[in-house]
């Protein structure tokens, strides 16, 4: 339900913040106000705006792949690639059944439908588990400009422990999603291991590959002034891989390792837009890229993703991966303790490829 404060009633931006991030509403809650103006504390930097600046000036395109047939060179060698000169590709007739989407999809709204004390429930300060957070922005605490973007975060354990913790009208769907994305995600790790020299996906490499998974629920509310502010910043993602389902609105923006230019992610239905992470690049030595991306913010249509982090196992310790330097390659970055990385991460705002100097020798 719609808040009933009148957009009036925020005398000044420590308001807003309370309203926003103390209180639970959310972006989601302050768009539903009415509000004609974005507030000061969301007004980005000129430089982090750059809308229409270096955007579709040319017909550069993440690859779309076409899976199929799985077991086919040309795709694991057109995924290979893609992971390395783009490390954005998007993947069609991937198995996952398109009902799954669909039932995520509404699944998500549901959940930032529901009444903002329902929400609250999951905050920081309220959730009865670490591994579930209702929150807003990023890192509010850390950022100079907040992000237009509300968000679910579902660390996964175990079937009972979402069964115990994890919100019961989104519960089933997220769970069901993961479950029938994993043969899909198994094949793609396959394919990148190989091309590294990794022979097979046994017990250690797995749990370095997937051995945690974090599903966000993303919810971009419409925004009064979009030009002046972002819903998600310039970042790389921390994971190994990324598997993204997005709806029709579009927003998504990769940096383009050719050209430095920003390209768009059109929105394709019935298909996940798949990227490389942070652990990946890292495993890899620099072969596959973690690549800079950041959504735009919308003035006339709400948005959602729902995005599945693939990552090690937080107690995992990374580094470049013995196959990868055995012929002789000096590795470009130090092991590190998974979990200090992902740390680092949360702990700081949004700052484009900044995190993975953190492992850099
Ligand atoms: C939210 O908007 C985002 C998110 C992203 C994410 C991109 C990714 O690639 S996510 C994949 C990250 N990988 C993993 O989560 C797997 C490994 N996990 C771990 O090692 C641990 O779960 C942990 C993340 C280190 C948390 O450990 P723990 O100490 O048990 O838990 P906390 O004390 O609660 O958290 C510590 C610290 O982290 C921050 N934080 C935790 N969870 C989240 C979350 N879901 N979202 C945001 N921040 C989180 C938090 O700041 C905690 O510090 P406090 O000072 O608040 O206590 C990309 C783009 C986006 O816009
Ligand atoms: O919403 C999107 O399209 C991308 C979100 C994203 O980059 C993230 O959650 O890491
Ligand atoms: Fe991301």
């Amino acid at each position: 339900m719609a808040p009933t404060l009148s957009t009036t009633q925020f005398s000044n931006p420590a308001e807003v913040t309370d309203f926003v991030v103390h209180k639970g509403n959310g972006v989601k809650g302050l768009s539903e106000t009415g509000i004609k103006a974005l507030p000061d504390q969301y007004i980005q930097p000129f430089e982090e705006r750059l809308i229409n600046k270096f955007v579709n000036e040319t017909d550069e395109a993440i690859p779309v792949i076409d899976m199929s047939n799985p077991d086919e060179n040309r795709v694991a060698e057109a995924v290979c690639d893609a992971a390395e000169k783009w490390g954005f590709f998007q993947v069609i007739n991937h198995g996952v059944p398109l009902e799954v989407l669909d039932d995520v999809k509404s699944a998500t709204h549901r959940f930032f439908n529901l009444p903002v004390e329902e929400k609250c429930k999951f905050t920081k300060e309220n959730s009865l588990s670490t591994n579930v957070r209702f929150g807003t922005s990023f890192s509010p605490l850390a950022e100079k400009a907040l992000e237009w973007k509300d968000y679910l975060s579902l660390f996964f354990v175990s079937e009972a422990e979402a069964e115990q913790f994890w919100p019961d009208i989104c519960r089933n769907e997220t769970l069901e999603y993961i479950d029938k994305s994993k043969k899909m995600v198994r094949k793609l790790l396959e394919y990148l291991g190989k091309n590294l020299n990794v022979k097979e996906l046994d017990e250690t490499k797995e749990s370095l590959f997937m051995g945690s998974i974090r599903v966000n629920l993303n919810y971009y509310p419409i925004c009064p002034n979009p030009d002046l502010t972002v819903g998600v910043g310039r970042h790389s993602d921390v994971s190994s891989l990324t598997i993204l389902l997005q709806d029709q609105i579009g927003g998504l923006h990769v940096r383009s390792l050719a050209s430095g230019n920003w390209v768009h992610v059109p929105p394709v239905p019935g298909s996940f837009v798949i990227n490389i992470g942070d652990a990946m690049q890292i495993l890899s030595n620099g072969r596959y890229k973690s690549v800079e991306h950041r959504v735009l913010a919308n003035g006339n249509n709400n948005r959602i993703s729902v995005p599945i982090f693939v990552n090690p196992k937080p107690e995992s310790v990374i580094g470049p991966l013995p196959e990868v330097i055995a012929n002789g390659e000096e590795p470009i970055y130090r092991d590190i303790l998974y979990s200090d990385y992902v740390r680092y991460f949360f702990r700081k705002a949004h700052d484009g490829k900044k995190t993975v100097d953190y492992a850099k020798i």
